[in-house]
């Protein structure tokens, strides 16, 4: 058994836009692994020796396994994905492939770089991906170096949020799944898919459909991914054959990648109601995440016997408990404590560079999990044939009570002999509980790898199945991702990088009609009516049921959330000309900022706005091409230049088939909106994770740029924004936002004339960003992401 300390390394990121607005200062410096915290002087005493004194004494060291320094690529000690994965994704494969679990999780603030560095943005690749990827090379090269070895892959990915525990491979699971424990396996959470996967393009796609699905869940909820963890566990089993004794033997090791809540929720202020409650559930992990460490880390420091009285309160929360042998247990950790350089997120920083240093000194215990199947069938085994006998009577010996004929369950005392030899007294309905629970482990451990793959195939089928049932196209044998080549269509577009673009609506020839997910849900009360604070009733992805009525069959595209009408609008392709049409008075739909009750028109690059939450970007790649073949021509007509009018498109760079551009018209839309990179080289990671900050300056730059204001701004973007760069996509969902809300305040509105709910919407979005901004150094700008009754533009329905 190796005891290794839980490895912990401190990343520090660029100064977003918000912070450079903002004029922010840098208080971090890293020197080898140390992480240095200065606080800077306040603006109107600076240089004076009594505040230098002041500022020194403030100053907080702190030593960790790595300090990773990228701040600036400029600097000589930059640290870049490359090094990150160097340090923790090589050894934690090398760890692996010698069968020890492992673990990497990341905390901190929101938006202080935790997704970058575990998934990444667009070629910027994080640890998760490369791992995933050179976990396959290796692969590959154990088979064909010895054929007695073999590998498998199994894949699971589940999100937390509020305490639910939501599968996001499987639809058919509700979003409440159950976590349990098993003394043969350890905490699981029952239900789970783990499905199989053969390549790195397989993992890719399963984490596209996972992100789809948590895309979907949010969206409802109006969330955005730093209100929920998100757990990625890959287990490798590698199994080698005797070929002298004939005999099998496995060496199992389960990896968990787990990007955690953003940290300043643990403390989080202002909230009422059922934001409350999110609050306070979502605090339940993480604050019982810093009891746990604490716990752990004190245990490390006691004596021998002290320690052993001492418990650690795994079982308070959701995620400690799934974590538990990540922390303190039979796993090798790394903690990457993300931090954010600028002074105005001192107190958030220094509170993680404080959590990150008790962590350090939490102590594992990993040994390799050989044949560990094997062990657990056993124990399984045994285990069952005790509950059976205990259930049926049959060893009712002298020790137990017996009971009249018809006695319940409950009332059934019975005396079980646990794993570590304790007696323990459970009622029959306790053991028949267990039973059934140790039998379905006991047939997943059983399970061949044929079974594995049919289960994965249907699972897939069905998630494939549930995303088309929303409207949500999916790229059937999918190669790499790319938008659709020609068809128009609608792109999600959200505050989080995360979760922006990876919805895309095909709006076919002919009509598309869009509505509430409920409507075809049997016996639910009207939509109208949601109330978008009841958290329970969204649950993302979910098998569909059965199409039940005429209205049901005719949607083709069904939003979730409030305000969106069973039949909410439709779209009309006719000869690739698309004009949205409102199916309702009263639907809250809007394009580029105004609320529409006509038809209207779409063009490449529109802001579309469906109900309060849906903010969408109208796509159409066939328009846009040739917008800008028409562009280019006339640019060349212009300069009269003969001999660049007679090239040919392709020539002039315009790609007109294959690699289509996808994007809107850079003259319809804010030029900071970027292209998407489609090139299916770099995969879904890069696809998911564009460029994208989220800060209100994105949306003055975007506003400014389409004023004319940044003349540097190429009016046609490359592909591939780099995430550091001053403006991201979501100068579109910015973009939209604020189009949506100055619609609402234009001069001259006079508010007396807005409607209630329009007016009790702004009220609240107005509360939660003044509450954000107290309660955190760096919020976002029109964050108006609770859910409660607030929303982009509060009306519609
Ligand atoms: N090391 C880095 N280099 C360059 N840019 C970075 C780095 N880390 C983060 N960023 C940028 O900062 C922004 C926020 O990062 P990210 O989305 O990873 O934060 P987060 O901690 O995951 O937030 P949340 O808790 O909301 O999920 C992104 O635009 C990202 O591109």
């Amino acid at each position: 058994m190796a005891q290794n300390n839980i490895r912990v390394v401190v990343r520090v990121r660029p100064f977003n836009s918000r912070e450079r607005d903002r004029n922010a200062k840098c208080v971090v410096s890293m020197s080898g692994a140390q992480t240095v915290l200065t606080p800077a002087p306040p603006e109107n005493s600076r240089g004076s020796s009594k505040n230098a004194r002041a500022v020194l004494d403030g100053t907080k060291t702190f030593a960790f396994d790595k300090s990773y320094w990228s701040f600036n690529r400029a600097d000589a000690h930059f640290a870049g994905q490359d090094d990150l994965f160097a340090d923790l994704g090589r050894p934690l494969l090398d760890n692996a492939f010698q069968g020890y679990n492992n673990c990497i999780f990341a905390y901190g603030q929101t938006g202080s770089g935790k997704s970058y560095s575990m998934m990444g943005y667009g070629e910027e690749e994080g640890v998760i991906p490369r791992i995933c990827r050179d976990m396959f090379a290796r692969i590959e090269g154990i088979g064909s170096g010895d054929a007695n070895m073999s590998c498998t892959v199994e894949v699971s990915y589940l999100e937390i949020y509020n305490e639910r525990v939501r599968d996001l491979l499987n639809p058919t699971t509700k979003g409440n799944l159950k976590v349990r424990e098993h003394p043969a396996t350890g905490p699981y959470v029952e239900d789970l898919a783990k499905l199989v996967v053969r390549s790195f393009v397989e993992i890719e796609h399963l984490m596209d459909e996972g992100n789809k699905a948590r895309t979907v869940a949010a969206t409802n909820m109006n969330e955005t991914s730093s209100r929920s963890h998100a757990v990625f566990t890959l287990t490798l089993t590698q199994k080698r054959h005797d070929a002298e004794t004939n005999l099998s033997t496995e060496k199992v090791a389960k990896i968990s990648l787990v990007d955690l809540a953003g940290s300043e929720r643990a403390n989080s202020t202002g909230a009422t109601g059922a934001r409350l409650k999110e609050g306070a559930e979502i605090n339940r992990s993480l604050s019982t995440l810093g009891r746990v460490i604490a716990a752990l880390a004190d245990m490390s420091s006691a004596t021998k016997a002290k320690s052993k009285g001492m418990q650690v309160p795994y079982r308070d929360s959701v995620l400690t408990w799934l974590l538990k042998d990540s922390l303190g247990g039979n796993s090798l950790t790394a903690m990457i404590a993300a931090i954010s350089p600028a002074d105005i997120n001192f107190d958030e920083t220094l509170s993680t560079l404080r959590y990150a240093d008790s962590a350090k000194r939490i102590k594992n215990h990993a040994v390799v999990n050989e044949d560990p199947n094997a062990r657990m069938i056993r124990e399984l085994k045994e285990e069952l044939a005790q509950l059976r006998s205990k259930l049926s009577g049959s060893s009712n010996g002298s020790l137990e009570e017996t009971y009249a004929p018809g006695t319940p369950l409950e009332k059934q005392i019975v005396s079980i002999t646990q794993s570590d030899g304790s007696v323990k007294k459970v009622s029959k309905a306790e053991i028949a509980e267990q039973l059934s629970q140790s039998e379905k482990l006991y047939s997943d451990l059983n399970q061949t790898w044929e079974q594995k793959l049919q289960k994965t195939e249907l699972i897939h089928r069905e998630r494939e199945q549930a995303l088309e049932d929303l409207g949500i196209s999916i790229e059937k044998g999918f190669v790499g991702l790319s938008t659709p080549k020609k068809m128009p269509h609608l792109v999600n577009l959200s505050d989080d990088p995360l979760l922006a673009e990876c919805l895309v609506y095909n709006l076919k020839p002919g009509t598309t009609t869009v509505g509430n997910v409920d409507t075809n849900r049997p016996h639910h009360s009207p939509p109208a009516d949601a109330d978008d604070d009841d958290t329970t009733a969204t649950d993302g992805l979910e098998a569909t049921p059965s199409h039940d009525s005429d209205v049901s069959a005719a949607v083709d595209i069904r939003l979730n959330g409030s305000k969106i009408l069973h039949t909410h609008c439709t779209f009309e392709n006719i000869d690739n000309i698309v004009t949205l049409f409102p199916a309702a008075e009263g639907a809250a739909i809007m394009v580029n900022g105004l609320r529409i009750h006509e038809p209207k028109r779409l063009r490449s690059g529109f802001r579309v706005i469906l109900g309060d939450f849906h903010i969408f970007r109208f796509n159409h790649p066939q328009e846009a091409r040739e917008e800008r073949e028409e562009r280019l021509v006339a640019e060349a007509v212009q300069q009269g230049s003969l001999l660049r009018y007679s090239v040919t498109a392709e020539q002039m760079g315009l790609d007109m088939g294959g690699t289509e551009r996808d994007s809107p018209s850079p003259s319809l839309r804010p030029a900071g909106a970027h292209e998407r990179t489609t090139s299916s080289s770099s995969g879904v990671w890069a696809r998911q994770r564009p460029g994208h900050e989220r800060s209100s300056s994105s949306v003055s730059r975007a506003l400014s740029e389409e004023l004319g204001e940044f003349p540097g701004t190429p009016a046609t973007e490359e592909a591939s924004p780099a995430p550091w760069r001053a403006h991201g996509r979501d100068s579109d969902w910015a973009f939209a936002r604020q189009e949506a809300v100055s619609a609402l305040l234009a001069p001259g509105q006079d508010l007396g004339s807005l409607r209630d709910e329009e007016l009790e919407g702004l009220f609240e979005d107005l509360l939660r960003v003044r509450a954000g901004r107290k309660g955190r150094g760096e919020s976002r700008v029109l964050d108006f992401g609770g859910g409660g009754g607030g929303g982009v533009v509060g009306g519609g329905g």
